[in-house]
């Protein structure tokens, strides 16, 4: 049995720390005033009490060691998340980040300790949080967990053993290649519902046939670059595949915009247009969403 700590009480981290807590002591930090109680509901199933503690940064603390920290945050949060936390780590705690987009394991690899392992959770299941204290677990799907550094990378099978209360959840070697993966998939989807406001399913007109084929066109230039093995025609198929399987739901970065809420892009077009860049390789299409994104946020 670990001891685990999740840091934030979104509905990722709910729907984690309602898993894990069936074999593991969990701990979920939130920023939130109140410790109280979080339901998990399914369905039409009877709604389960979540059997972790919550846990403000003050009461940090006083808890014994955490063994594994899962960083269930946005992608723009972490680096934050991560400096609060720090001084808590164990020379030997092992983290785990999981969001959409690029970026953050460079960053952390630099800050941590040669004996601190970092791993990469993608996961395709979805949860939806009604009120601060409920989440409802929307779709099922599975979640892959890979190595980031060498640490890491001798413990992954082991790791996925302690942690195989999520569901459906496997390790692989080569979890850039998944995150790139999942990335097309929201390049695809995420800023084209969020500024055209419409439901993934709708992007399967034929109006936004040419733009999302340039989209892709664009990333996968890059993907090569990075010498990633990634096809044009399987990121297409991916794309349409998740708007069929997702037809009648919001993106979360439709639900962060309508909301008024800081997105994802960055770590999305952003990180194209800034591997473009690097790379000199030109990214228009990723440069204009990134862009029209960020003015959207910034007059909703
Ligand atoms: N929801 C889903 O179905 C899926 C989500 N994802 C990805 O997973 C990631 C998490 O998603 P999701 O759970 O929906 O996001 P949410 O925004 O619902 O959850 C993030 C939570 O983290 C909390 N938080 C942020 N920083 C800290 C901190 N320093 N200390 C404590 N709590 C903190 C936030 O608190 P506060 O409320 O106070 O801001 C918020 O409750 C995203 O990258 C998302 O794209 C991937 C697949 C599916
Ligand atoms: C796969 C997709 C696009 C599902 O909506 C998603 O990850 C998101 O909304 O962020």
């Amino acid at each position: 049995m670990a001891n685990i700590l999740i840091i934030g009480d979104g509905a990722i981290g709910l729907l984690l720390s309602h898993f894990l807590s069936k074999a593991h002591t969990v701990h979920v930090l939130t920023r939130k005033a109140t410790a109280n109680t979080r339901f998990y509901c399914k369905a039409k199933q009877p709604s389960q009490k979540i059997n972790a503690r919550f846990i403000t940064l003050k009461q940090i603390n006083e808890q014994p060691a955490f063994d594994i920290v899962i960083f269930a945050v946005k992608a723009f949060q972490v680096q934050s998340a991560f400096t609060q936390v720090k001084p808590f780590l164990s020379p030997s705690s092992v983290l785990v980040v999981s969001h959409n987009g690029m970026g953050n394991v460079e960053t952390l690899n630099e800050q941590l300790d040669k004996q601190q392992a970092l791993y990469f959770l993608t996961t395709s299941m979805a949860g939806f949080k009604t009120n601060d204290f409920i989440v409802q677990h929307t779709g099922e799907g599975k979640s892959v967990l890979g190595a980031c550094n060498p640490c890491a990378h001798s413990y992954c099978q082991a790791m996925c053993e302690q942690l195989q209360n999520v569901p459906q959840l496997s390790y692989c070697t080569n979890i850039e290649q998944l995150r790139f993966e999942k990335l097309l998939v929201n390049i695809a989807i995420n800023p084209l519902s969020a500024l055209y406001d419409i439901k993934n399913g709708q992007l399967r007109a034929p109006y936004f046939n040419s733009i999302i084929f340039n989209l892709l066109t664009e990333a996968c230039q890059i993907a090569h670059a990075l010498k990633l093995d990634i096809k044009l025609a399987d990121a297409l198929n991916n794309a349409y595949n998740v708007m069929m399987l997702t037809a009648e739901n919001y993106s979360s970065m439709h639900q962060d915009v309508a909301h008024n809420r800081q997105t994802e892009i960055d770590a999305i077009c952003g990180y194209i247009s800034q591997q473009g860049k690097r790379l000199n390789i030109s990214t228009p299409l990723n440069d204009a969403l990134l862009a029209k994104i960020k003015a959207k946020k910034s007059v909703v």
